[in-house]
């Protein structure tokens, strides 16, 4: 990714926060088309709350969001939507359909012109999902659940899909099996921004954020964040 690609997503100095308390302080990130980046913090940074202040469901006190070249600080969440951003939180699918009812309505949320044809598309990334397709989601394991979750965002075609610690709740084993699934993205056009606490999912990144007390506190590639003593201390204890 050249260094001077117009980002696809642009938020600068986004304060946020609930009632009279105030979690995000100037937050500026940027997103370039299709890249990866990685927003680190521990509980409690203030990941969700920035995540939910890009795709509209927390209020920016201050700051501009822009999408695409677009201010979107001030837009409902679903035309964000309908900008080509997609959220994909820990309550990403709905228990209660099918597994393919699921993705239909994921590719309902940007009018998909062929949804039958995303469907295959996606059952071709993800064969365990066609096997289930008649099944209700809330027979699905956990890692299970999190691929139709991470299908039906992809379902509406997105430029750019947001998530919320895809890791959360999973064993090591399914988190590396997402780690491969969102490596398997790379090169398809759709740019990615993950909220972890995980650092396995540096492998997957292009660059890196930091957000410590709602501050960003380093910005910068893998590489850079790897060499930066205080920052290996604190994320992968090293001494
Ligand atoms: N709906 C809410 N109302 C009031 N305070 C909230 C709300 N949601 C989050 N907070 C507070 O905002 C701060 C940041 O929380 P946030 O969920 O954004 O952090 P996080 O980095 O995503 O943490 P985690 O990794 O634990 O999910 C915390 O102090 C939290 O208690």
């Amino acid at each position: 990714m050249p260094p001077e690609a117009t980002p696809l997503l642009q938020a600068h100095g986004v304060d946020a926060g609930y009632g009279t308390m105030q979690v995000l302080w100037g937050v500026d990130l940027d997103v370039k088309p299709g890249e990866t980046v990685l927003l680190l913090g521990a509980n409690g940074a203030g990941k969700t709350t920035f995540l939910k202040s890009l795709v509209g469901l927390v209020e920016a006190r201050h700051g501009s969001i822009a999408l695409g070249g677009q201010d979107i600080a001030h837009m409902r969440s679903s035309d964000r939507m309908k900008l080509g951003m997609t959220y994909m939180s820990e309550l990403a699918v709905f228990p209660d359909l099918s597994i393919e009812e699921n993705i239909l309505v994921g590719a309902q949320a940007l009018g998909h012109a062929n949804p039958r044809r995303r469907l295959d598309e996606l059952y071709g990334l993800f064969p365990v999902l066609r096997d289930k397709r008649r099944d209700a989601a809330s027979s699905l394991s956990g890692g299970q659940r999190k691929m139709l979750g991470i299908a039906k965002a992809l379902a509406a075609e997105p430029k750019l899909l947001v998530m919320d610690e895809p890791s959360a709740g999973l064993s090591p084993l399914f988190v590396k099996e997402v780690i491969r699934i969102l490596n398997g993205l790379q090169g398809r056009g759709i740019a990615l921004l993950i909220a972890e606490q995980n650092i396995g999912f540096l492998e997957v990144a292009t660059r890196v954020f930091v957000l410590e007390g709602g501050r960003i506190r380093f910005s910068g590639t893998v590489a850079e964040m790897t060499d930066n003593e205080a920052l290996r201390r604190a994320y992968f204890g090293l001494k």
